[in-house]
């Protein structure tokens, strides 16, 4: 007889399966944790609930020791152990940020603090809290050009702006930076490199919760509303849970307290807000799977791209969809194409004759508020005219509304136009498919090729992987609905 071949051992192996899958690896005892947890001790903060552990899926993270009750605070970490703009000009950095004009903004001061810390090493007091931070970060300011250029193309734009805008961040710091040469004996273009000040930025970027500070004359205007909260800051993110999470001014400490209940040694989580995968991967650096907020972004080029060339409108209705803020936000999403993309492609497929009684519509409704403007002083001042002119202007009111349900809520204007846009919707999700596919091919033979790339390209697939399963899905909506035209 086979080992294992039988029902009750196939069902115990599938339990084994499901637990491991769900339940991370204990990584308490290793020494940066044991490290922290002295370091937290000594400043009022004992942790009942909680142990740090590897989880397939989402990497290192929090895991319950207990389950955990609805409402209950997971978390209560004292200010003590928050790293705030005050703990920085409460620190030897203080003297330097108040003679420096002009200030500094709450964020180089915080980047300033960890780069200068982690020069510091074993002299830091901050140690055991550098020692378990990434040495290094998936944001996209930190990824291989290359690897920039596999992203969707919404996103690599966003991607360089934020290069450049890290760069512009170091560049416009190195005075400050100069200023703080008295302060060490290695010269300071070494210790504040553009690779350490970036690890700092993505640190405070990728890991910081909010607590708003009040305005200081030492620091710049902008908001000062990060603080690093060690340990609190291993809780990773995900889009299903409610979490309450603010500093509790009576308490003096940042709590977290749970929305829902959540069972024992599994992960516990918070969500970073609800962010569609573009956005965790340039904030965070991450891409989460199944995000229900996960979306494929259509660009005006795109929809210009499978319309009609000859299109002698084709300007005009772009320039319509611009003025109302319809060009914008135009995307697929696990339940097909969004109702903006529809709409805008719908615009965009109206005959000549239906886009210019839309105009005229259009501008009635101007004519109407030039109408009531140029009325206003004589109904003010005749009130006889009142009811004539007000019901002149409500019938011309109702007409338009009508007209704006029509063509900008998306109504059916008719079933050409909207068989025409639904074909259309198909071809760019057709089109984007073969692109992540062939996009995907690429990713799997650098793979093979750039072994260093690893991470950066396997974060790519993952993204890349999802949105294909959003456009398979929308391509399957869009079959349905194009069937009912048809
Ligand atoms: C606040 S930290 C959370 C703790 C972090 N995992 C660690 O090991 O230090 C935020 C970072 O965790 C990672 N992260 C958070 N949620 C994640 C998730 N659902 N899946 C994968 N990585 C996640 C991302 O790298 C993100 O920048």
């Amino acid at each position: 007889m086979k080992n294992g071949g039988g029902r009750t051992s196939r069902i115990r192996r599938r339990k084994l399966f499901r637990s491991s899958e769900s339940r991370g690896v204990n990584e308490s005892y290793k020494p940066e944790f044991i490290e922290l947890k002295k370091w937290l001790k000594d400043r009022k903060f004992e942790d009942t609930n909680l142990i740090p552990a590897c989880f397939p899926g989402t990497g290192r993270g929090l895991m319950s020791k207990t389950a955990l009750r609805e409402g209950q605070t997971v978390i209560s970490l004292p200010a003590s152990c928050l790293l705030t703009t005050d703990t920085v000009i409460r620190s030897y950095l203080g003297a330097y940020i108040a003679k420096w004009q002009p200030p500094p903004s709450p964020l180089l001061a915080l980047c300033t603090f960890l780069v200068s810390e982690k020069h510091a090493g074993d002299r830091s007091s901050w140690k055991p809290y550098l020692e378990v931070l990434p040495k290094a970060y998936t944001c996209p300011v930190c990824l291989e050009p290359e690897v920039v250029d596999l992203l969707p193309s919404p996103l690599k734009a966003k991607a360089w702006e934020q290069r450049s805008h890290v760069w512009e961040f170091f560049s416009s710091s190195r005075g400050f930076f100069s200023s703080l040469q008295p302060l060490f004996s290695e010269a300071v273009e070494s210790i504040f490199s553009y690779c350490a000040l970036r690890w700092a930025w993505c640190t405070v970027n990728t890991r910081a919760v909010y607590m708003k500070r009040p305005p200081r004359l030492c620091l710049s205007p902008e908001p000062d509303t990060c603080a690093l909260a060690p340990y609190l800051d291993l809780l990773n993110h995900s889009p299903d849970v409610q979490v309450k999470a603010a500093f509790n001014e009576e308490t003096r400490c940042y709590e977290i307290r749970t929305a829902a209940r959540c069972g024992r040694h599994k992960e516990v989580f918070i969500c970073y807000g609800p962010h569609d995968n573009h956005r965790l991967l340039l904030e965070y650096g991450f891409v989460s799977i199944r995000n229900p907020h996960a979306c494929v972004y259509v660009s005006k080029d795109m929809l210009v791209k499978y319309l009609l060339s000859t299109d002698k409108q084709m300007n005009k209705k772009i320039s319509i969809l611009e003025d109302h803020d319809f060009i914008e936000n135009l995307t697929f999403g696990w339940d097909g194409p969004s109702w903006r993309l529809l709409t805008a492609l719908k615009l965009l497929c109206l005959e000549a004759e239906e886009l210019w009684m839309w105009l005229r519509l259009l501008v009635s409704q101007r004519t109407v508020m030039l109408v009531k403007l140029s009325f206003l002083l004589l109904i003010l001042r005749i009130p006889c005219f009142l009811s004539t002119v007000s019901a002149s202007t409500q019938d011309l009111h109702i007409g338009r509304s009508t007209c704006w349900k029509k063509v900008l809520l998306g109504e059916i204007i008719s079933d050409t136009n909207e068989k025409t846009s639904l074909d259309v919707a198909q071809k760019i999700c057709r089109y984007f498919i073969e692109e992540t596919n062939a996009v995907l091919q690429k990713v799997s033979r650098m793979k093979d090729e750039e072994v260093a790339l690893m991470n950066q390209l396997t974060l790519v697939e993952t993204l890349r992987t999802e949105e294909l399963k959003i456009l398979q899905a929308s391509a399957k909506v869009l079959i349905t609905l194009q069937t009912a035209f048809t």
